[in-house]
């Protein structure tokens, strides 16, 4: 039985910049994330630009959570992907964290699971994977010159649509609704940028190729019914989010509102040893940010590290003077030289 210092679950921004944190106290990290793939809701604004984040210019969130995504392996921590964890229980002092793939145990749990896993809901007529119909945006560059069409609901559709035109070949919006409560300006710009749109109107049927890809939607109103071809199919109507972990667990976790955590600004929960941060905790201080998510982690870490070793020092000497760093410094001044 392999037994970690910390296990942390969520591998959003608070998750990583925890597994970058706890890397510099030297301890042994895994990070399990329900996603195949790393990001939490950032995931969600690849194309958005992000300007609160203190000492970054203007930044693309994709690259920003780029940045982040490698910062939070830099010490080679654990990772497991594509692991919804569901229970955690404690036995003596290790606790058992559990999934349909496996268990794992751990003498710290940071919960770091944001909103609670979130699954985008499914157009009903493509329950089934398709390759070219996504449910997030992707980079910009990923749709230049291709016909794209987007579809669901609420000004979402409207906001990718506008984004895409820049770079598309052509874009097409398929709405049930009107357009009454989209902003004149930003329909304004859609005009401008010829973009299509078909309101009070529903996806009817798609043709597919062999490759499992949709090549042409038909789409119906109550007047008349009209065939797109298409590259690639965004749909945007919403997201479920899945607390089963929350509901589950058997230890006295204190929740606010059923889906929050309440917890204390150094992490500590209701439950010795097992820390929250990010999104999911709730006190005074909570900041609902990317940065906010980073001083949770900073702080929770330190904590734990005493956890595990009362004789360990308070914080983490700071990355210039940090020793874990001596041999990394060397090669990215031979860099920047
Ligand atoms: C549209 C939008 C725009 C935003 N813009 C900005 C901005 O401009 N600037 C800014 O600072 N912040 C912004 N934010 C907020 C920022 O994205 C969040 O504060 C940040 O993502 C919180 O990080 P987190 O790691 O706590 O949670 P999340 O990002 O939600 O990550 C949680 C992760 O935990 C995983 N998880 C959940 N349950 C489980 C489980 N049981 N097992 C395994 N994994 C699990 C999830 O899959 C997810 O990957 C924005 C948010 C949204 C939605």
């Amino acid at each position: 039985m392999e037994i970690f210092d910390v296990t942390i679950i969520g591998g959003g921004p608070a998750g990583l910049y925890a597994a970058f944190y706890s890397g510099l106290r030297e301890l042994k990290v895994k990070i399990i994330e329900g996603q195949p793939y790393f990001g939490g809701k950032m995931q969600l604004y690849p194309d958005k630009v992000v300007w609160d984040v203190g000492g970054q210019p203007p930044t693309l969130a994709c690259k920003l959570l780029d940045q982040i995504i490698r910062q939070g392996l830099t010490f080679n921590p654990t990772l497991c992907l594509n692991e919804k964890i569901t229970s955690i229980e404690k036995q003596e002092d290790v606790f058992i964290a559990r999934s349909d793939k496996g268990e794992h145990f751990s003498k710290t749990i940071i919960l770091a699971i944001g909103g609670g896993m979130f699954s985008p809901q499914r157009l009903t007529i493509f329950e089934n994977h398709l390759e070219n119909v996504h449910y997030t945006l992707k980079a910009p560059s990923f749709y230049k010159d291709k016909r794209i069409t987007v579809s669901g609901k609420g000004i979402s559709v409207f906001d990718w649509a506008n984004a895409l035109a820049d770079v598309a070949q052509k874009v097409t919006i398929i709405i049930s609704e009107g357009q009454e409560k989209i902003p004149a300006e930003l329909l304004k710009q859609l005009t401008e940028k010829a973009v299509d749109i078909f309101d009070h109107s529903t996806i009817a049927h798609a043709e597919m190729n062999d490759n499992n890809r949709i090549i042409s939607l038909r789409c119906d109103s109550k007047e008349k019914s009209t065939t797109h071809q298409v590259d690639e199919v965004l749909i945007n109507l919403g997201y479920d989010r899945d607390f089963t972990l929350l509901r589950n667990c058997q230890l006295p976790i204190q929740t606010v509102e059923n889906s929050y955590i309440d917890g204390q600004p150094n992490g500590t929960t209701s439950v010795p040893g097992l820390f929250a941060i990010g999104d999911i905790i709730k006190h005074n201080a909570k900041l609902n940010l990317i940065t906010g998510a980073f001083q949770d982690a900073a702080n929770t870490v330190n904590e734990l590290t005493q956890f595990i070793d009362p004789k360990a020092r308070k914080t983490a000497m700071v990355s210039t003077h940090n020793t874990v760093f001596k041999e990394r410094n060397k090669e990215i001044r031979r860099k920047l030289n």
